[in-house]
């Protein structure tokens, strides 16, 4: 089941008017390049109206509705591609830039489960502006018969320091979500007890808290606090799904993919010292070890088959990030045919970081432990360009902000278990994992 939300550009079925996709260099005459890419998010948007994609300072935003599609089901990645192709097709690309996230772009974010009540969306804004290897620039998408829309209600891009700085939603209050957190140990213990008796290797088990401000969200205060407190993920934004992901699920750029899998955690302790001594002991760890075993495996067998070769490392190594650290693998492959980078997410996905192994019986238990709907956390999230080349991140250490009330915000965590888990350990570990939205909720990591 599919259906489009009438978008702001009047971008009917083929055949109806046709848009300028216009990209052009900024930081040159009239157009100074700003200093930070999330503080050009315009004030006053709706969160359906903003996307965001940065990593260390670089990356796509983008504002305003150029297009917009809703789809559920099995059929949600298809669907959404095949709504892209037909846009793509009344475009006039005009790109005087042509590097990797120039041009027209979609931002997505799709549901965990094909039986979610979610919907998984592609948003295309009206403007997008770009920053990666001291390059800026701005793609303006508009109707073909008119001008580069300078438009200024538009386009705010040079405006630093920001005019419009985010607002603050005031205090932020917790509350349980669908398990408090030891009905959630008890699930975990649960699932141990179904492993130990041989009816599967390893189910990934997820938790969500809700929040509650003071006054409305503004996605653009949780984006900045989490681009200063965790630089080496990917900050995203789209559609009310807002979160810092260290685990890339699939990059496509040219036919060469990457895919960073992540699985086998250790929090922190806050010394650095003590921290080198339990990375080591993460990569020593046996348990830790074999989840990670499990969820390469299932990036490699899935991309095996899009790929004519690939390099997959055989041990992983420790990703440091503020709050955790992750065992971590970096698999790359050249494809073999005309894949987009939406084929192959939707190939990957759900890999065994974030549901388990066998696929399908770790998804039933799932269903059957969580009592709750993922909606789109742990689905992939990210962008795509006209010829289908993107970034696709696994939306974890994220939120979603309730399309009803702009207060609320549910934020999400989850661990995979194995025969050796300990379910004081995995509840711990999710609060670990809770701590980089809480504390961009609570204001503790600092805009
Ligand atoms: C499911 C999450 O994280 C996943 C689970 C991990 C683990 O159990 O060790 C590590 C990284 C992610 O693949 C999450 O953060 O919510």
């Amino acid at each position: 089941m599919t259906s489009s939300v009438l978008p702001a550009l009047d971008a009917g079925p083929a055949g109806e008017p046709r848009l300028v996709a216009r990209t052009r260099l900024v930081g040159a005459d009239e157009l100074p390049a700003p200093a930070d890419l999330l503080a050009q998010l315009p004030h006053g948007r709706r969160p359906e109206d903003l996307c965001a994609w940065v990593r260390d300072g670089q990356g796509v935003v983008g504002w305003g509705i150029a297009g917009r599609i809703t789809t559920w089901g099995r059929g949600r990645f298809a669907d959404a591609q095949a709504w892209w192709r037909a846009f793509v097709d009344r475009l006039d690309v005009d790109d005087e830039v042509g590097v990797f996230g120039s041009g027209p772009l979609a931002f997505g974010s799709f549901s965990y489960s094909a039986a979610s009540d979610a919907g998984s969306c592609l948003v295309v804004p009206r403007v997008v502006l770009g920053h990666r290897d001291g390059r800026w620039w701005r793609t303006t998408l508009s109707p073909a018969d008119s001008a580069d829309p300078g438009d200024p209600g538009l386009w705010q891009g040079h405006v630093d320091p920001p005019l419009d700085p985010p607002l603050d939603h005031g205090e932020v209050a917790f509350a349980d979500g669908a398990l408090s957190g030891p009905a959630w140990r008890e699930v975990v213990a649960q699932a141990v007890e179904r492993i130990g008796a041989g009816t599967l290797e390893k189910v990934v088990l997820a938790r969500d808290l809700l929040a509650i401000a003071e006054r409305p969200i503004d996605p653009r205060l949780l984006l900045t606090r989490l681009a200063s407190g965790y630089p080496r993920t990917w900050v995203f934004g789209v559609d009310g799904m807002v979160g810092a992901t260290p685990e890339m699920l699939v990059r496509l750029e040219r036919g060469l993919v990457t895919s960073r899998v992540l699985a086998g955690t250790i929090r922190r302790s806050g010394d650095d010292e003590h921290d080198l001594a339990l990375a080591g002991s993460l990569a020593r760890s046996s348990k830790d070890l074999e989840e990670h075993e499990y969820a390469v495996r299932s990036v490699a067998e899935s991309l095996a088959r899009h790929c004519t070769s690939m390099s997959v490392p055989e041990s992983p190594f420790v990703l440091h990030l503020p709050n955790v650290m992750h065992l971590a693998t970096d698999v790359a492959g050249r494809t073999r045919n005309g894949d987009t980078s939406v084929d192959l997410a939707a190939s990957l996905h759900p890999s065994a970081a974030v549901c388990g192994t066998p696929t399908s019986t770790a998804d039933r238990l799932i269903a059957e432990l969580e009592g709750m709907d993922r909606g789109r956390y742990a689905g992939p999230v990210g962008w795509m360009d006209a010829s289908g080349d993107g970034e696709w991140a696994i939306a974890l250490r994220s939120g979603a902000m309730a399309a009803d009330d702009p207060r609320r915000m549910r934020i999400f965590a989850g661990c995979g278990i194995v025969a050796g888990s300990d379910p004081d350990a995995e509840l711990a570990e999710s609060e670990a994992k809770l701590v980089p939205m809480r504390d961009a909720l609570t204001g503790l990591l600092g805009a």
